[in-house]
């Protein structure tokens, strides 16, 4: 199979480019077909998550709801085996034991100066559409990452959209989550068309204040052009990872990590980044072989990105190598290292950083507690790992007492007309004038 190889400081700008730039490149390609369909959904609303349903998601059946019904959550929970209901069910108590643990106070006051006090209030959002993808998988997990966090923060209503099979049903393992975290408002759609009806609303889906959740290109395409009528959350789209290793490093193991993030499309990227040329050189033929053993699709995924936006970058020093990695700025990061915690100190951008070998991708991906949702395509240079706080905004509280107001009304006085704005002046110049 073919690797993208590079020493970083011979590297072509034109390949630098096409890492750091990856999903970009394809989430531009698809921004007319996707504003066409926001369109179709606006002024067609169910009718057109019908029609995109049978074009898109090869669904069958011309009769049945869009929303999912109590008894399609009892049929997935039976058709269900035990030990996957046991596994969403421990990888739920370890998420929600994460995410309780960021729900701020309820309200926090300072003293400023005497007599004036200002501080936050936390109010969670009133809605929030969560969109749960299943195009080149299905994803349990990121049902659990999302509706935990929101649920946790108080959402009033939350709601699901996930595409359906050729049958019209919900993937059995999301609905049992769903369940499980005590959300019964799923829908059948998915893509830009899911996105635009929980922006516009649908004669079936009531409108959502904000979305959040992973997805294709055509999600996160259409959730950048609605972003002036719904808050379209962090950017979370073709996932991505780098592995940050050292000549102390497993080879095989940094092989079996760096291809999990890869398997999930051609438009994903993963790079090793590593001063050792004999791990570099290990670890690639070790990608050779373990890909050739997987299932047909996934290995074209594997191939695809370790030829596309993937690859591996030899560079001089792990220092150099965090800078790397800065600038890439993984939505997924593992360093492997002879001291990791050390390592950690030098990475300023990564949605999340798994610390040595026993801690792979996989594992946060599903179970640690961590959220799997994460910024993507180099945006975790200002975004973070999806987490209660978005799901909740914050009113700051003000209050004066007579004494605090006096106080300040000198210096107020001074910057209103300073600034021009002779009306904010008069509030104080003229409040005891009226007696
Ligand atoms: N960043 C994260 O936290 C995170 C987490 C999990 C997954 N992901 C990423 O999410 C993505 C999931 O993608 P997916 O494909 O599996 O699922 P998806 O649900 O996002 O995409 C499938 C939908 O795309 C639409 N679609 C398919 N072909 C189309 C076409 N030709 N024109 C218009 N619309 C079309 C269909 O409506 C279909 O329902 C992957 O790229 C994965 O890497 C990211
Ligand atoms: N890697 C994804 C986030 O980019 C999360 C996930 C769920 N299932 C498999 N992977
Ligand atoms: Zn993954």
């Amino acid at each position: 199979m073919t690797i993208n190889y590079n020493k970083w400081s011979a590297m072509p700008e034109q390949e630098r480019m096409n890492i750091f730039n990856r999903s970009e490149l394809v989430i531009s390609d698809v921004m007319d077909t996707v504003s066409q369909i926001i369109d179709n959904v606006k002024s067609n609303g169910d009718k057109a998550l019908y029609e995109y349903n049978r074009d898109f998601d090869g669904v069958k059946p011309e009769k049945y709801n869009l929303r999912v019904s109590a008894e399609e959550f009892e049929e997935a929970e039976s058709s269900l085996s035990a030990d996957v209901k046991e596994a969403i069910d421990f990888s739920i108590a370890n998420v929600l034991k994460f995410h309780k643990s960021q729900i701020p106070e309820g309200m926090n006051m300072i003293e400023i100066r005497k007599g004036v006090f200002a501080g936050e209030k936390a109010i969670a959002i009133e809605s929030a559409g969560l969109y749960v993808p299943r195009g080149r998988g299905s994803f349990p997990s990121m049902l659990y990452m999302q509706a935990i966090p929101a649920i946790a923060a108080g959402v009033r209503r939350i709601c699901i959209v996930t595409p359906p099979d050729e049958m019209g049903k919900v993937d059995p393992g999301c609905l049992y989550a769903a369940r499980k975290c005590g959300v019964s408002e799923v829908y059948k759609t998915g893509g830009a068309q899911a996105i635009a009806a929980l922006a516009y609303g649908t004669e079936s889906i009531k409108p959502v204040v904000k979305i959040t959740g992973p997805g294709s290109k055509y999600v996160s395409a259409a959730k950048r052009l609605l972003s002036g009528i719904v808050d379209p959350g962090l950017p979370a789209g073709p996932s991505d990872s780098a592995v940050l290793a050292d000549a102390s490093a497993d080879p095989y193991k940094a092989a079996l990590d760096l291809m999990t993030e890869a398997e999930h499309g051609s438009d994903s990227s993963a790079i090793l980044v590593t001063d050792s040329e004999s791990l570099a050189r290990k670890c690639m033929a070790y990608l050779d072989t373990l890909a050739a053993k997987l299932p047909p699709q996934r290995k074209k995924f594997v191939e695809d990105v370790f030829a596309g936006f993937g690859g591996i970058i030899l560079v001089d020093s792990i220092e150099e190598g965090a800078r790397v990695v800065n600038i890439y700025a993984p939505e997924h990061l593992q360093i492997v290292t002879e001291d990791p915690w050390d390592t950690v100190q030098l990475i300023e951008n990564a949605g999340e950083i798994l610390l040595g070998d026993n801690t792979p991708f996989s594992n946060a991906n599903y179970s640690i507690g961590a959220n799997a949702v994460l910024p993507t395509g180099g945006k975790a240079k200002t975004w973070s790992a999806l987490s209660a706080r978005d799901f909740i905004k914050y009113s700051s509280i003000v209050y004066s007492t007579a004494k605090g107001y006096r106080d300040l009304e000198k210096h107020v006085k001074v910057l209103a007309d300073y600034e021009g704005f002779a009306a904010h002046g008069n509030a104080l110049k003229l409040r005891n004038d009226n007696v």
